[in-house]
C-alpha cells in the first residue's frame, strides 16, 4: 500500500509508516496536482498546510485514511471523506503542551511588549519609557474553549496568580469548578475579563465568535490572544477595535487565510505580537503527533479501530481495553452470519452477554456489522461507513446487553433475520483466541478462521465420509473436523476447516450428498 505525506512531519512518523508501506514526501503540490496523483494512494498525512477538499477526495478512489499530524481538522473536507467512507483521524494529544506554552510564551510577551521592545533594540535604540507593560498576577483571564489546551492554559494561569473564567458549553460545571475555574457564559466573560485567550476549534458556530458586536461588550484594555485558529475571530473586526483602544493589544498566532496575505490588517498593528502559526512547532510535539499519526493511519489501513477518528465515534481508552479483544472476533462472526443467511438481510440483533455488556459495546457492533456487510457489497467496508450502509440498505441493526451469561464469562450472540428465515451464531475468547461456540443452534467450538465448510446434515451415519471423500478426491486437505450437535436429535452440523478454497462445482457435489441440508464455504481471510 502506499501513502503520500505532503506536509512536513517528523521522520519518526515516517520510519514508522515505511516500515510497512511505501511512503511518498510531496511537499507544496498545487491543488491540480494533489488531485492528479491522489488516485495512487492508500493514505494521506498532511498537517496543516494541505487543503484536502471535496475535490481531492471524489478523486481518491483508493484513499482509506487521512491522517493530520496535529488537532485542528478544517483543512480536510470532513464531510465528503465520511460519505466516501475514508477514516479522518488526528493526533489529538501530541503538540498540547507545545501550543499550551505558545499561548503562555504569548501572553507574557502581550503583556511585556517584549517583540517590540526587542525590535528597537535591534534598531540601536533603548527605549525604557515607551514600553510599559502590565503584571498577570490579579487580573481575569477568560478562556473561550476549555479543552486540552485550553485546561493546560488555565493550570499555568493559576499558578501565575490569575483568576480564571471560562466559556464551553460542552463541559460539565463541576469538572471546572474542581479546577478552580467557573463556567459562564461568551457575553459574562466579554465583560469581566483582562486577557481573553481562545482555545476553540473553528466551526460554523464558532466562526466569527468574536466579532464588533463582541469587541464593543469587552472591558476596555482587554488584550487578546488566539493560537487556537484564524476564524473564530473577525480579523477586521479585531483591527479596527485594537486601533481605537478598545482593546489594548493583541497575540495571534492563527489566521483567516495561512499563509498570511500580507494585506492583513493585523500586520499593521503595532500592539500585535504575531507568529506564523508557530503553537505546536517544537521539536517534542513534532514528534509526537507523527508518532501518534502514523499508529492511528497503520491501524486505519489495518482496518482495525482508530482510537483518534474524528468522523468515527471515539472510544475511551477503558472501553477499549475491554472490547478490543472482542473485534477481530466479532468481524469473523458477521462475516459467518452473512454466509448462513439466505435471501435479503431485514434485521440484525446483536446480543452481548456477560461482564462485556457493562461498557460501550458500539464499536464492537459496528464491526460485526462490518464482516457482515463485507461479503455482500462491491465497496470497502470500514468503521466509517458500515453503520450508514447498513442503514441505507434497510437493514435493522439492534444491541441488546444483559449481565447475565449462562455458559460463558462472556458471549456475543447474532442472529440474522432475512426475508427467508433466522440465522445466529455465538462467540466467545477462550483466552485471547475467538471461538465460535454456537451456529444456527449447534454446539461447536472453532477459530474463526482460513477457509471452513459448514454442512448441516440428518444425524445419519456415513455423511461426514461422504463430504470428505469428495474433498479428498478434489483434492482439498481436512485442517480439522467437528460434529455440533442441538439438545434435539434429528440433525447435525459437520464443520470442517479446510485448506483451500473449495470449487463450485466440489460444492455442489456436496449439496447434491443425500441428507445434506445445505452446505456453505465461509472465507474468514476474505476482507
Ligand atoms: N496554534 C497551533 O499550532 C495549534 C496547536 C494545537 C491546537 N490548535 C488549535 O487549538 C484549538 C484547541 O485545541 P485542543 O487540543 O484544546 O482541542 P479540544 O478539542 O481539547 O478543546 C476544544 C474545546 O472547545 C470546545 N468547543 C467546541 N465547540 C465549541 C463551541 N461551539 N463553543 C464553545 N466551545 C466549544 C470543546 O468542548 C472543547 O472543550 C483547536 O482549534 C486546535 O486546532 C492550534
Ligand atoms: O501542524 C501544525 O504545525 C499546526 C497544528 C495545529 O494547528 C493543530 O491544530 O494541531
Amino acid at each position: 500500500m502506499k501513502i503520500l505525506v505532503s506536509d512536513p512531519v517528523s521522520a519518526a512518523g515516517i520510519e514508522i509508516l515505511q516500515k510497512e508501506f511505501t511512503v511518498d514526501i510531496k511537499l507544496k503540490l498545487p491543488p491540480e496536482e494533489l488531485i492528479r496523483i491522489i488516485p495512487e494512494y492508500d493514505a494521506l498525512v498532511v498537517r496543516s498546510e494541505t487543503k484536502v477538499t471535496k475535490a481531492v477526495i471524489e478523486a481518491a478512489n483508493k484513499l482509506k485514511a487521512i491522517g493530520r499530524a496535529g488537532v485542528g481538522v478544517d483543512n480536510i473536507d470532513v464531510e465528503a471523506a465520511t460519505q466516501k467512507g475514508i477514516i479522518v483521524l488526528n493526533a489529538p494529544e501530541g503538540n498540547t503542551i507545545a501550543a499550551t506554552e505558545h499561548t503562555m510564551a504569548m501572553m507574557l510577551a502581550l503583556a511585556r511588549n517584549i517583540p517590540q521592545a526587542h525590535q528597537t533594540m535591534k534598531e540601536g535604540k533603548w527605549e525604557r519609557g515607551k514600553f510599559m507593560g502590565v503584571e498577570m498576577r490579579g487580573k481575569t483571564l477568560g478562556i473561550l474553549g476549555l479543552g486540552r489546551i485550553g485546561t493546560g492554559v488555565a493550570k499555568r494561569a493559576m499558578a501565575m496568580e490569575m483568576e480564571v473564567i471560562a466559556y464551553d458549553p460542552f463541559i460539565n460545571a463541576d469538572h471546572a469548578r474542581n479546577l478552580g475555574i467557573e463556567l459562564m457564559e461568551v457575553d459574562e466573560i466579554l465583560t469581566k475579563a483582562d486577557f481573553i485567550t481562545l482555545h476553540l476549534p473553528l466551526t460554523p458556530e464558532t466562526k466569527n465568535l468574536l466579532n464588533k458586536e463582541a469587541f464593543a461588550k469587552v472591558k476596555s484594555g482587554v488584550r487578546i490572544i488566539n493560537c487556537a485558529r484564524g476564524g473564530v475571530i473577525n480579523e477586521a473586526d479585531l483591527a479596527e477595535a485594537v486601533e481605537q483602544g478598545k482593546v489594548a493589544g493583541i497575540a495571534v498566532d492563527v489566521f483567516e487565510k495561512e499563509p498570511i496575505n500580507p494585506e492583513n490588517p493585523l500586520l499593521k498593528l503595532e500592539k500585535a505580537v504575531l507568529t506564523p502559526h508557530l503553537g505546536a512547532s517544537t521539536a517534542e510535539a513534532q514528534v509526537g503527533v507523527a508518532v501518534d499519526v502514523a499508529h492511528g493511519i497503520i491501524a486505519a489501513l489495518r482496518g482495525e479501530p482508530v482510537m483518534t477518528a474524528v468522523n468515527m465515534a471515539p472510544i475511551p481508552a477503558h472501553v477499549l481495553k475491554v472490547v478490543r479483544p472482542y473485534f477481530e472476533l466479532a468481524e469473523k462472526m458477521g462475516c459467518l452470519a452473512v454466509h448462513l443467511a439466505d435471501g435479503r438481510i431485514n434485521s440484525v440483533d446483536i446480543e452481548y452477554n456477560g461482564e462485556i455488556s457493562q461498557v460501550d459495546t458500539k464499536m464492537l457492533t459496528t464491526a460485526l456489522v462490518k464482516g457482515l456487510l463485507n461479503p455482500i457489497l462491491q465497496e470497502s467496508i470500514n468503521y466509517v461507513n458500515a453503520p450508514g450502509l447498513a442503514k441505507a440498505r434497510g437493514i435493522k441493526v439492534k444491541e441488546i446487553r444483559s449481565k447475565e451469561s449462562a455458559d460463558f464469562a462472556n458471549l456475543i450472540t447474532v442472529r440474522v433475520r432475512t426475508d427467508k428465515g433466522e440465522h445466529m451464531v455465538a462467540g466467545t475468547l477462550f483466552g485471547q483466541e475467538g471461538r465460535i461456540v454456537l451456529i444456527d443452534g449447534y454446539r461447536v467450538d472453532v477459530a474463526a478462521r482460513g477457509w471452513l465448510l459448514l454442512g448441516p446434515h440428518l444425524d445419519q451415519p456415513g455423511m461426514v465420509g461422504k463430504v470428505g471423500t469428495i474433498l479428498g478426491e478434489a483434492n482439498v486437505n481436512i485442517a480439522g473436523m467437528q460434529v455440533g450437535r442441538t439438545e434435539t436429535a434429528g440433525t447435525n452440523i459437520m464443520v470442517m476447516s479446510v485448506e483451500a478454497d473449495v470449487p463450485t462445482p466440489v460444492m455442489l457435489k456436496i449439496k447434491a450428498i443425500d441428507g445434506i441440508l445445505g452446505a456453505k464455504l465461509v472465507n474468514f481471510n476474505a476482507g
